[in-house]
Protein backbone atom coordinates (compact mmCIF):
# COMPACT_ATOMS: atom_id res chain seq x y z
CA UNK A 1 0.00 0.00 0.00
CA UNK A 2 1.90 3.22 -1.56
CA UNK A 3 0.50 6.37 1.11
CA UNK A 4 0.69 9.71 -0.97
CA UNK A 5 3.77 11.16 0.35
CA UNK A 6 3.05 14.78 -1.42
CA UNK A 7 1.33 16.01 1.60
CA UNK A 8 4.77 15.32 4.07
CA UNK A 9 6.61 17.11 0.86
CA UNK A 10 5.27 20.52 1.95
CA UNK A 11 7.74 21.36 4.30
CA UNK A 12 8.09 24.89 5.07
CA UNK A 13 11.32 26.76 4.56
CA UNK A 14 13.54 27.23 8.16
CA UNK A 15 12.92 31.37 7.41
CA UNK A 16 9.40 31.15 6.58
CA UNK A 17 8.94 29.39 10.53
CA UNK A 18 6.06 30.92 12.22
CA UNK A 19 7.54 34.73 13.59
CA UNK A 20 5.90 34.33 16.71
CA UNK A 21 4.24 32.02 18.79
CA UNK A 22 0.63 31.80 19.36
CA UNK A 23 -0.79 34.45 21.95
CA UNK A 24 -1.49 32.96 25.26
CA UNK A 25 -4.89 34.22 26.44
CA UNK A 26 -5.56 36.08 29.41
CA UNK A 27 -8.09 33.30 30.44
CA UNK A 28 -5.02 30.90 31.72
CA UNK A 29 -5.06 32.70 34.61
CA UNK A 30 -8.66 31.13 35.70
CA UNK A 31 -7.18 27.64 34.67
CA UNK A 32 -6.09 25.69 38.38
CA UNK A 33 -2.55 25.67 37.50
CA UNK A 34 0.56 26.70 40.13
CA UNK A 35 1.67 28.08 36.74
CA UNK A 36 -0.93 30.90 36.43
CA UNK A 37 0.65 32.55 39.65
CA UNK A 38 3.79 32.14 38.23
CA UNK A 39 2.91 34.04 35.27
CA UNK A 40 0.90 36.48 37.56
CA UNK A 41 3.30 36.46 39.89
CA UNK A 42 6.20 37.13 36.89
CA UNK A 43 3.44 40.28 35.34
CA UNK A 44 3.04 41.83 38.41
CA UNK A 45 6.91 42.22 39.24
CA UNK A 46 7.54 43.17 35.74
CA UNK A 47 4.49 46.19 36.74
CA UNK A 48 6.20 46.95 39.79
CA UNK A 49 9.33 47.28 38.09
CA UNK A 50 8.42 49.15 35.55
CA UNK A 51 6.79 51.59 37.93
CA UNK A 52 9.65 51.86 40.17
CA UNK A 53 12.15 53.07 36.85
CA UNK A 54 9.68 55.10 35.85
CA UNK A 55 9.47 56.57 39.14
CA UNK A 56 12.96 56.91 39.82
CA UNK A 57 13.20 58.76 36.22
CA UNK A 58 10.22 61.01 37.52
CA UNK A 59 11.85 62.10 40.68
CA UNK A 60 15.39 62.69 39.33
CA UNK A 61 13.58 64.60 36.62
CA UNK A 62 16.24 63.20 33.97
CA UNK A 63 13.36 61.84 30.76
CA UNK A 64 16.40 60.93 28.57
CA UNK A 65 19.25 62.54 26.44
CA UNK A 66 19.07 66.04 25.63
CA UNK A 67 20.20 66.62 21.87
CA UNK A 68 20.36 69.23 19.27
CA UNK A 69 18.88 68.97 15.97
CA UNK A 70 19.27 71.79 13.82
CA UNK A 71 17.96 74.87 15.55
CA UNK A 72 15.91 72.42 17.65
CA UNK A 73 16.50 71.26 21.27
CA UNK A 74 15.14 68.03 22.66
CA UNK A 75 14.95 65.06 24.48
CA UNK A 76 15.62 61.23 23.21
CA UNK A 77 13.20 59.97 26.40
CA UNK A 78 13.49 56.75 27.79
CA UNK A 79 10.63 54.80 29.30
CA UNK A 80 11.36 52.17 31.27
CA UNK A 81 7.81 50.31 31.00
CA UNK A 82 8.09 50.38 27.74
CA UNK A 83 10.75 47.87 27.07
CA UNK A 84 9.30 45.37 29.36
CA UNK A 85 6.02 46.13 28.02
CA UNK A 86 7.26 45.49 24.10
CA UNK A 87 8.59 41.96 25.61
CA UNK A 88 5.68 40.96 27.06
CA UNK A 89 3.66 41.63 23.61
CA UNK A 90 6.50 39.40 21.59
CA UNK A 91 6.99 36.28 24.57
CA UNK A 92 3.19 36.33 25.62
CA UNK A 93 0.68 38.12 23.42
CA UNK A 94 -0.39 41.55 22.85
CA UNK A 95 -2.81 41.57 25.67
CA UNK A 96 -0.20 40.95 28.43
CA UNK A 97 2.30 43.82 26.99
CA UNK A 98 -0.62 46.13 26.39
CA UNK A 99 -2.17 46.28 29.56
CA UNK A 100 1.10 46.28 31.50
CA UNK A 101 2.57 49.47 29.01
CA UNK A 102 -1.19 50.87 29.44
CA UNK A 103 -1.61 50.89 33.42
CA UNK A 104 2.82 52.23 34.17
CA UNK A 105 1.62 54.93 32.01
CA UNK A 106 -1.68 55.96 33.61
CA UNK A 107 0.09 55.68 37.20
CA UNK A 108 3.05 57.69 35.90
CA UNK A 109 1.09 60.20 34.32
CA UNK A 110 -1.39 60.69 37.32
CA UNK A 111 1.43 61.31 39.69
CA UNK A 112 3.14 63.40 37.19
CA UNK A 113 0.42 66.17 37.57
CA UNK A 114 -1.81 64.93 34.44
CA UNK A 115 -5.75 65.18 35.27
CA UNK A 116 -7.02 61.47 35.39
CA UNK A 117 -9.36 62.11 32.31
CA UNK A 118 -6.09 63.13 29.99
CA UNK A 119 -3.75 60.48 31.70
CA UNK A 120 -6.83 57.66 30.56
CA UNK A 121 -6.38 59.28 27.62
CA UNK A 122 -3.14 59.53 27.20
CA UNK A 123 -2.34 56.03 28.34
CA UNK A 124 -3.35 54.08 24.98
CA UNK A 125 -0.51 55.72 22.91
CA UNK A 126 2.38 53.09 23.88
CA UNK A 127 -0.57 50.49 23.90
CA UNK A 128 -1.23 51.49 20.42
CA UNK A 129 2.45 51.35 19.07
CA UNK A 130 2.53 47.85 20.37
CA UNK A 131 -0.62 47.03 18.48
CA UNK A 132 1.29 47.88 15.59
CA UNK A 133 4.51 45.61 16.33
CA UNK A 134 2.31 42.66 17.01
CA UNK A 135 -0.07 42.59 14.43
CA UNK A 136 3.12 42.49 12.30
CA UNK A 137 4.78 39.96 14.47
CA UNK A 138 1.88 38.02 13.85
CA UNK A 139 0.78 38.04 10.65
CA UNK A 140 4.11 38.12 8.62
CA UNK A 141 6.08 35.39 8.87
CA UNK A 142 9.40 36.94 10.01
CA UNK A 143 11.30 35.33 13.45
CA UNK A 144 10.61 38.42 16.23
CA UNK A 145 14.45 37.12 17.97
CA UNK A 146 16.83 39.47 15.75
CA UNK A 147 19.45 36.26 15.21
CA UNK A 148 19.30 36.97 11.70
CA UNK A 149 20.47 39.54 9.04
CA UNK A 150 16.73 39.77 7.68
CA UNK A 151 15.24 39.72 10.81
CA UNK A 152 17.56 42.23 13.04
CA UNK A 153 16.66 44.45 10.09
CA UNK A 154 12.97 43.62 10.13
CA UNK A 155 12.92 44.06 13.91
CA UNK A 156 14.48 47.69 13.28
CA UNK A 157 11.90 48.68 10.71
CA UNK A 158 8.93 47.83 12.71
CA UNK A 159 9.97 49.31 15.98
CA UNK A 160 10.81 52.11 14.01
CA UNK A 161 6.81 52.39 12.61
CA UNK A 162 5.80 51.16 16.52
CA UNK A 163 7.14 54.61 17.71
CA UNK A 164 5.64 56.49 15.20
CA UNK A 165 2.58 55.24 16.40
CA UNK A 166 3.10 55.84 19.61
CA UNK A 167 4.24 59.30 19.07
CA UNK A 168 0.75 60.20 18.96
CA UNK A 169 0.78 60.03 22.87
CA UNK A 170 2.95 63.12 22.87
CA UNK A 171 0.46 65.56 21.40
CA UNK A 172 -2.12 64.80 24.43
CA UNK A 173 0.94 65.51 26.39
CA UNK A 174 1.81 68.72 24.76
CA UNK A 175 -1.78 69.54 24.39
CA UNK A 176 -2.65 68.84 28.43
CA UNK A 177 0.31 70.55 29.39
CA UNK A 178 -0.17 73.68 27.60
CA UNK A 179 3.14 73.60 25.76
CA UNK A 180 3.31 75.68 22.47
CA UNK A 181 3.44 74.49 19.07
CA UNK A 182 7.16 74.39 18.84
CA UNK A 183 7.47 72.29 22.34
CA UNK A 184 4.91 69.98 21.38
CA UNK A 185 7.09 69.35 18.30
CA UNK A 186 10.26 68.48 20.33
CA UNK A 187 8.18 66.59 22.44
CA UNK A 188 6.99 64.60 19.59
CA UNK A 189 10.37 63.91 17.86
CA UNK A 190 11.95 62.73 21.27
CA UNK A 191 8.90 60.69 21.85
CA UNK A 192 9.24 58.39 18.66
CA UNK A 193 13.18 58.70 18.41
CA UNK A 194 13.58 57.87 21.86
CA UNK A 195 10.77 54.93 21.72
CA UNK A 196 12.55 53.68 18.56
CA UNK A 197 16.10 53.56 20.20
CA UNK A 198 15.29 52.09 23.39
CA UNK A 199 13.34 49.40 21.94
CA UNK A 200 15.96 48.79 19.28
CA UNK A 201 18.47 48.67 22.03
CA UNK A 202 17.61 47.15 24.87
CA UNK A 203 14.77 44.61 23.65
CA UNK A 204 16.90 43.77 20.79
CA UNK A 205 19.45 42.28 22.80
CA UNK A 206 17.32 40.77 25.83
CA UNK A 207 15.15 39.43 23.08
CA UNK A 208 18.70 37.42 21.51
CA UNK A 209 19.54 36.32 25.46
CA UNK A 210 16.47 35.58 26.95
CA UNK A 211 14.06 34.21 24.24
CA UNK A 212 14.33 30.40 24.52
CA UNK A 213 14.53 30.25 28.16
CA UNK A 214 11.39 32.17 28.61
CA UNK A 215 9.41 30.04 25.54
CA UNK A 216 11.39 27.09 26.91
CA UNK A 217 9.28 27.95 30.14
CA UNK A 218 6.45 28.76 28.95
CA UNK A 219 6.04 25.71 26.62
CA UNK A 220 6.36 23.27 29.63
CA UNK A 221 3.48 24.81 30.86
CA UNK A 222 1.13 25.67 28.02
CA UNK A 223 2.15 23.47 25.08
CA UNK A 224 1.28 25.15 22.08
CA UNK A 225 -0.20 23.78 19.05
CA UNK A 226 0.64 24.31 15.74
CA UNK A 227 0.63 28.08 14.37
CA UNK A 228 -2.59 29.18 12.36
CA UNK A 229 -1.53 30.17 8.76
CA UNK A 230 -0.87 33.77 8.63
CA UNK A 231 -3.12 35.58 6.92
CA UNK A 232 -1.81 37.70 3.77
CA UNK A 233 -4.04 40.54 3.97
CA UNK A 234 -2.14 42.04 7.27
CA UNK A 235 0.47 42.53 4.94
CA UNK A 236 -1.12 45.02 3.21
CA UNK A 237 -2.88 46.40 6.39
CA UNK A 238 0.44 46.97 7.95
CA UNK A 239 1.73 48.48 5.02
CA UNK A 240 -1.42 51.00 4.57
CA UNK A 241 -1.00 51.38 8.26
CA UNK A 242 2.94 52.36 8.18
CA UNK A 243 2.14 54.34 5.13
CA UNK A 244 -0.26 57.11 7.06
CA UNK A 245 1.49 57.07 9.89
CA UNK A 246 4.54 58.36 8.01
CA UNK A 247 1.91 60.75 5.67
CA UNK A 248 0.90 62.02 9.09
CA UNK A 249 4.19 62.45 10.51
CA UNK A 250 5.47 64.44 7.91
CA UNK A 251 1.89 66.55 7.30
CA UNK A 252 2.87 67.35 11.61
CA UNK A 253 5.88 68.16 10.84
CA UNK A 254 5.50 70.74 9.14
CA UNK A 255 2.13 72.09 9.79
CA UNK A 256 3.68 72.10 13.41
CA UNK A 257 7.02 74.05 12.38
CA UNK A 258 5.18 76.54 10.50
CA UNK A 259 2.70 77.14 13.07
CA UNK A 260 4.76 77.50 15.86
CA UNK A 261 7.11 80.07 13.76
CA UNK A 262 3.57 82.36 12.44
CA UNK A 263 1.89 82.21 15.93
CA UNK A 264 5.34 83.15 17.85
CA UNK A 265 7.15 85.61 15.81
CA UNK A 266 4.78 87.35 13.16
CA UNK A 267 5.78 87.91 9.25
CA UNK A 268 8.98 89.66 10.22
CA UNK A 269 12.12 88.75 8.74
CA UNK A 270 13.24 87.50 11.69
CA UNK A 271 10.08 84.70 11.65
CA UNK A 272 10.99 84.16 7.64
CA UNK A 273 14.30 82.97 9.29
CA UNK A 274 13.75 81.50 12.07
CA UNK A 275 10.33 79.61 9.71
CA UNK A 276 13.52 78.37 7.25
CA UNK A 277 15.23 77.06 9.55
CA UNK A 278 12.33 74.71 10.99
CA UNK A 279 11.84 73.64 7.39
CA UNK A 280 15.35 72.63 7.14
CA UNK A 281 15.38 71.01 10.43
CA UNK A 282 12.15 69.36 9.30
CA UNK A 283 12.98 68.57 6.12
CA UNK A 284 16.21 66.58 7.72
CA UNK A 285 14.19 64.44 10.06
CA UNK A 286 11.11 63.81 6.84
CA UNK A 287 14.82 62.65 5.03
CA UNK A 288 15.32 59.99 7.66
CA UNK A 289 11.70 59.07 8.10
CA UNK A 290 11.45 58.48 4.44
CA UNK A 291 14.38 56.33 3.99
CA UNK A 292 13.32 54.42 6.77
CA UNK A 293 9.67 54.29 5.51
CA UNK A 294 11.28 53.49 2.19
CA UNK A 295 13.63 50.91 3.19
CA UNK A 296 10.72 49.45 6.00
CA UNK A 297 8.27 49.34 2.49
CA UNK A 298 10.96 47.44 0.04
CA UNK A 299 11.58 44.87 3.47
CA UNK A 300 8.24 43.70 3.47
CA UNK A 301 7.63 43.99 0.00
CA UNK A 302 10.84 41.46 -0.54
CA UNK A 303 9.59 39.48 2.39
CA UNK A 304 5.80 39.28 0.69
CA UNK A 305 6.98 38.18 -2.56
CA UNK A 306 9.34 35.99 -1.57
CA UNK A 307 6.99 34.24 0.71
CA UNK A 308 4.56 33.88 -2.26
CA UNK A 309 7.35 32.80 -4.69
CA UNK A 310 8.20 29.89 -1.71
CA UNK A 311 4.98 29.22 -1.58
CA UNK A 312 4.66 28.57 -5.25
CA UNK A 313 7.51 26.62 -5.66
CA UNK A 314 6.20 24.49 -2.74
CA UNK A 315 3.48 24.03 -4.78
CA UNK A 316 5.16 23.07 -7.74
CA UNK A 317 7.20 20.69 -6.37
CA UNK A 318 4.00 19.01 -4.24
CA UNK A 319 2.29 18.99 -7.81
CA UNK A 320 4.88 17.55 -9.71
CA UNK A 321 5.58 15.09 -6.61
CA UNK A 322 2.07 14.25 -7.01
CA UNK A 323 2.24 13.42 -10.33
CA UNK A 324 5.52 11.18 -10.86
CA UNK A 325 4.12 9.69 -7.96
CA UNK A 326 0.96 8.92 -9.65
CA UNK A 327 3.19 8.22 -13.04
CA UNK A 328 5.00 5.38 -10.82
CA UNK A 329 1.55 3.87 -9.63
CA UNK A 330 0.53 3.65 -13.61
CA UNK A 331 3.58 2.32 -14.30
CA UNK A 332 3.48 -0.51 -11.33
CA UNK A 333 -0.06 -0.86 -12.21
CA UNK A 334 0.89 -1.61 -15.86
CA UNK A 335 3.37 -3.99 -14.98
CA UNK A 336 1.13 -5.85 -12.60
CA UNK A 337 -1.66 -6.10 -15.48
CA UNK A 338 1.20 -7.48 -17.82
CA UNK A 339 2.06 -10.09 -15.44
CA UNK A 340 -1.66 -10.93 -14.66
CA UNK A 341 -1.82 -11.82 -18.14
CA UNK A 342 1.26 -13.81 -18.13
CA UNK A 343 0.28 -16.00 -15.44
CA UNK A 344 -3.62 -15.98 -17.16
CA UNK A 345 -1.48 -17.12 -20.15
CA UNK A 346 -0.14 -20.00 -18.20
CA UNK A 347 -2.75 -20.67 -16.29
CA UNK A 348 -5.11 -21.62 -19.15
CA UNK A 349 -2.47 -24.00 -20.68
CA UNK A 350 -2.07 -25.59 -17.22
CA UNK A 351 -5.87 -26.14 -17.01
CA UNK A 352 -5.82 -27.12 -20.46
CA UNK A 353 -3.41 -29.74 -19.36
CA UNK A 354 -5.81 -30.60 -16.62
CA UNK A 355 -8.49 -30.83 -18.85
CA UNK A 356 -6.39 -33.47 -20.95
CA UNK A 357 -5.44 -35.38 -18.18
CA UNK A 358 -8.81 -35.71 -16.84
CA UNK A 359 -9.61 -37.13 -19.81
CA UNK A 360 -7.31 -39.31 -20.43
CA UNK A 361 -8.09 -40.56 -16.69
CA UNK A 362 -11.70 -40.73 -17.85
CA UNK A 363 -10.65 -42.74 -20.77
CA UNK A 364 -8.48 -45.03 -18.90
CA UNK A 365 -10.86 -45.45 -16.31
CA UNK A 366 -14.16 -46.50 -18.77
CA UNK A 367 -12.09 -48.18 -21.28
CA UNK A 368 -10.52 -51.89 -21.87
CA UNK A 369 -6.42 -51.31 -22.51
CA UNK A 370 -6.13 -53.98 -24.69
CA UNK A 371 -9.27 -53.62 -27.16
CA UNK A 372 -10.25 -50.21 -26.46
CA UNK A 373 -13.93 -50.73 -26.23
CA UNK A 374 -15.53 -49.45 -23.05
CA UNK A 375 -15.12 -51.75 -20.00
CA UNK A 376 -17.77 -53.52 -17.30
CA UNK A 377 -17.85 -50.27 -15.19
CA UNK A 378 -18.89 -48.17 -18.44
CA UNK A 379 -22.07 -50.33 -18.97
CA UNK A 380 -23.46 -50.27 -15.11
CA UNK A 381 -23.26 -46.44 -15.93
CA UNK A 382 -24.36 -46.19 -19.39
CA UNK A 383 -26.69 -48.82 -19.63
CA UNK A 384 -29.37 -47.29 -16.67
CA UNK A 385 -29.23 -44.17 -18.89
CA UNK A 386 -30.18 -45.43 -22.45
CA UNK A 387 -32.96 -47.88 -20.70
CA UNK A 388 -34.37 -44.35 -18.95
CA UNK A 389 -34.13 -42.66 -22.31
CA UNK A 390 -35.53 -45.99 -24.08
CA UNK A 391 -38.63 -45.74 -21.73
CA UNK A 392 -39.11 -42.07 -22.15
CA UNK A 393 -39.10 -42.36 -26.18
CA UNK A 394 -40.89 -45.61 -25.90
CA UNK A 395 -38.23 -47.56 -27.77
CA UNK A 396 -36.96 -51.07 -27.78
CA UNK A 397 -33.23 -51.83 -27.00
CA UNK A 398 -31.44 -55.21 -26.90
CA UNK A 399 -28.40 -56.51 -25.22
CA UNK A 400 -26.40 -58.72 -27.10
CA UNK A 401 -24.04 -60.73 -24.67
CA UNK A 402 -20.76 -62.61 -26.96
CA UNK A 403 -18.94 -64.90 -26.47
CA UNK A 404 -15.98 -66.64 -28.62
CA UNK A 405 -16.43 -70.00 -29.02
CA UNK A 406 -13.29 -72.73 -27.99
CA UNK A 407 -11.12 -69.47 -27.56
CA UNK A 408 -9.02 -71.70 -24.56
CA UNK A 409 -7.92 -73.82 -27.63
CA UNK A 410 -6.83 -70.40 -29.68
CA UNK A 411 -4.66 -69.28 -26.59
CA UNK A 412 -2.87 -72.86 -26.46
CA UNK A 413 -2.48 -73.84 -29.86
CA UNK A 414 -1.36 -70.69 -30.96
CA UNK A 415 -0.32 -68.43 -27.61
CA UNK A 416 -1.64 -65.49 -26.17
CA UNK A 417 -0.91 -63.09 -28.39
CA UNK A 418 -2.62 -65.02 -31.00
CA UNK A 419 -5.52 -65.01 -28.68
CA UNK A 420 -5.10 -61.18 -28.12
CA UNK A 421 -5.23 -60.58 -31.41
CA UNK A 422 -8.37 -62.14 -31.88
CA UNK A 423 -9.40 -60.10 -28.79
CA UNK A 424 -8.68 -56.93 -30.80
CA UNK A 425 -9.95 -58.09 -34.67
CA UNK A 426 -13.12 -58.57 -32.84
CA UNK A 427 -13.10 -55.29 -31.48
CA UNK A 428 -12.27 -53.58 -34.61
CA UNK A 429 -15.13 -55.23 -36.21
CA UNK A 430 -17.37 -53.50 -33.67
CA UNK A 431 -16.06 -50.35 -34.03
CA UNK A 432 -16.59 -50.53 -38.08
CA UNK A 433 -19.78 -52.14 -38.40
CA UNK A 434 -22.46 -50.61 -35.46
CA UNK A 435 -24.24 -47.69 -35.42
CA UNK A 436 -23.11 -44.63 -34.06
CA UNK A 437 -25.91 -45.00 -31.37
CA UNK A 438 -24.86 -48.51 -30.45
CA UNK A 439 -21.73 -49.59 -28.44
CA UNK A 440 -19.53 -52.57 -27.32
CA UNK A 441 -17.90 -53.70 -23.97
CA UNK A 442 -15.67 -55.60 -22.86
CA UNK A 443 -17.66 -57.86 -20.69
CA UNK A 444 -15.15 -60.87 -19.44
CA UNK A 445 -12.08 -62.06 -20.33
CA UNK A 446 -13.51 -63.48 -23.83
CA UNK A 447 -16.84 -61.96 -23.40
CA UNK A 448 -18.65 -59.21 -25.23
CA UNK A 449 -21.64 -57.15 -24.52
CA UNK A 450 -23.58 -54.97 -27.39
CA UNK A 451 -26.19 -52.16 -26.53
CA UNK A 452 -27.85 -51.72 -29.36
CA UNK A 453 -31.24 -48.73 -28.58
CA UNK A 454 -34.04 -48.48 -30.62
CA UNK A 455 -33.43 -52.00 -32.03
CA UNK A 456 -35.84 -54.63 -31.87
CA UNK A 457 -35.24 -58.73 -31.17
CA UNK A 458 -35.27 -58.97 -35.07
CA UNK A 459 -33.13 -56.44 -36.19
CA UNK A 460 -30.72 -57.35 -33.06
CA UNK A 461 -30.43 -60.89 -34.19
CA UNK A 462 -29.55 -59.53 -38.30
CA UNK A 463 -26.86 -57.60 -36.40
CA UNK A 464 -25.25 -60.55 -34.84
CA UNK A 465 -25.51 -62.89 -38.04
CA UNK A 466 -23.72 -60.29 -39.71
CA UNK A 467 -21.05 -60.08 -37.50
CA UNK A 468 -20.83 -64.05 -37.24
CA UNK A 469 -20.53 -63.58 -41.06
CA UNK A 470 -17.98 -60.90 -41.14
CA UNK A 471 -15.80 -62.73 -38.20
CA UNK A 472 -15.72 -65.80 -39.81
CA UNK A 473 -14.69 -64.11 -42.83
CA UNK A 474 -11.99 -62.30 -40.56
CA UNK A 475 -7.83 -63.77 -40.84
CA UNK A 476 -5.48 -63.46 -38.20
CA UNK A 477 -2.35 -63.61 -38.89
CA UNK A 478 0.53 -64.30 -35.81
CA UNK A 479 3.91 -65.32 -35.34
CA UNK A 480 2.48 -68.91 -35.35
CA UNK A 481 0.45 -68.77 -38.11
CA UNK A 482 -2.58 -67.55 -39.21
CA UNK A 483 -6.35 -68.07 -37.86
CA UNK A 484 -9.55 -67.80 -39.97
CA UNK A 485 -13.32 -68.90 -39.55
CA UNK A 486 -13.45 -67.57 -36.14
CA UNK A 487 -16.70 -67.83 -34.51
CA UNK A 488 -18.87 -66.52 -31.07
CA UNK A 489 -22.16 -67.40 -29.81
CA UNK A 490 -24.52 -65.23 -28.53
CA UNK A 491 -27.56 -64.30 -26.66
CA UNK A 492 -30.09 -61.21 -27.43
CA UNK A 493 -32.58 -60.01 -24.27
CA UNK A 494 -34.46 -57.20 -25.14
CA UNK A 495 -36.10 -54.19 -23.20
CA UNK A 496 -39.02 -54.04 -22.32
CA UNK A 497 -39.84 -57.42 -23.26
CA UNK A 498 -37.49 -59.69 -20.91
CA UNK A 499 -36.83 -56.73 -18.02
CA UNK A 500 -36.26 -53.24 -17.69
CA UNK A 501 -33.07 -53.13 -15.81
CA UNK A 502 -30.26 -53.62 -16.38
CA UNK A 503 -29.92 -57.01 -13.79
CA UNK A 504 -32.64 -58.54 -15.52
CA UNK A 505 -31.60 -58.25 -19.33
CA UNK A 506 -28.28 -59.30 -18.27
CA UNK A 507 -29.72 -61.81 -16.67
CA UNK A 508 -31.36 -62.95 -19.56
CA UNK A 509 -29.08 -62.51 -21.92
CA UNK A 510 -26.50 -64.52 -20.05
CA UNK A 511 -29.43 -67.67 -20.03
CA UNK A 512 -30.13 -67.21 -23.61
CA UNK A 513 -26.01 -67.36 -24.53
CA UNK A 514 -25.82 -70.31 -22.43
CA UNK A 515 -28.43 -71.78 -25.05
CA UNK A 516 -26.54 -70.68 -27.74
CA UNK A 517 -23.34 -72.67 -26.46
CA UNK A 518 -24.89 -75.82 -25.44
CA UNK A 519 -27.16 -75.96 -28.91
CA UNK A 520 -23.55 -76.16 -30.15
CA UNK A 521 -21.65 -72.62 -30.58
CA UNK A 522 -21.49 -70.20 -33.36
CA UNK A 523 -25.38 -69.39 -33.13
CA UNK A 524 -27.33 -66.61 -31.58
CA UNK A 525 -30.46 -67.58 -29.02
CA UNK A 526 -33.17 -65.38 -27.29
CA UNK A 527 -36.29 -65.67 -25.82
CA UNK A 528 -39.61 -65.12 -28.47
N1 LIG B 1 -5.13 -64.35 -25.05
C1 LIG B 1 -6.01 -64.04 -24.12
N2 LIG B 1 -6.75 -65.04 -23.58
C2 LIG B 1 -7.67 -64.75 -22.65
C3 LIG B 1 -7.88 -63.42 -22.23
N3 LIG B 1 -8.87 -63.42 -21.30
C4 LIG B 1 -9.26 -64.73 -21.15
N4 LIG B 1 -8.55 -65.53 -21.96
C5 LIG B 1 -8.66 -66.94 -22.11
O1 LIG B 1 -9.93 -67.31 -22.63
C6 LIG B 1 -10.11 -68.72 -22.35
C7 LIG B 1 -11.52 -68.97 -22.00
O2 LIG B 1 -11.71 -70.35 -21.97
P1 LIG B 1 -13.05 -71.01 -21.63
O3 LIG B 1 -13.78 -70.28 -20.53
O4 LIG B 1 -12.79 -72.42 -21.32
O5 LIG B 1 -13.92 -70.89 -22.90
P2 LIG B 1 -13.73 -71.53 -24.34
O6 LIG B 1 -12.44 -72.21 -24.51
O7 LIG B 1 -13.91 -70.39 -25.31
O8 LIG B 1 -14.88 -72.48 -24.49
P3 LIG B 1 -16.36 -72.16 -24.74
O9 LIG B 1 -16.61 -70.80 -24.26
O10 LIG B 1 -17.10 -73.14 -24.01
O11 LIG B 1 -16.53 -72.22 -26.21
C8 LIG B 1 -9.12 -69.01 -21.24
O12 LIG B 1 -8.11 -69.90 -21.75
C9 LIG B 1 -8.54 -67.69 -20.86
O13 LIG B 1 -7.18 -67.82 -20.46
C10 LIG B 1 -7.09 -62.38 -22.79
O14 LIG B 1 -7.21 -61.23 -22.52
N5 LIG B 1 -6.19 -62.75 -23.76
Amino acid sequence: MHASPFAANLVVPAELMASSERALPLAVLLQRSPARWQLLLAWLLSLAAGLWLAAVELYAGWYGYSVRFGELDFVISIYPPLTIATLWVLWFGYAWGASLAYLSTLLVAYLSGLPLGWALLFACSNPLGLLVLSLVYRHVKVRYVPSSLPAALFFVTICFISAVSSATGSFIWSYSNKLSAMGAFAVWQGWWSGNFLQTVLTCGPLLLLATPAVLRWREQRWPQRAAAAPAQRWVGLVAVFALCGVLGFLWLSFWLADRSVAAQVGDTAQAWQQRAMLYRDSAMAVYWVLSVLLFALVFLGYRFFRQRTLQLQQAAQSVAFERDWALQRQQEAEQAHHALQTLNRELAVRMAEVEQLQQQLQEQAQRDPLTRLYNRRYLHERLPVELQHAGHLGQSLCLVLIDLDHFKAVNDQYGHAMGDAVLKSLAALFAGRLRSADFAVRYGGEEFCLVLPGCDIAGAAACVAELQQAYAACRVAGDNGALQDLRFSAGIACYPQHGCDEEALLREADAALYQAKAAGRNCVRYRD
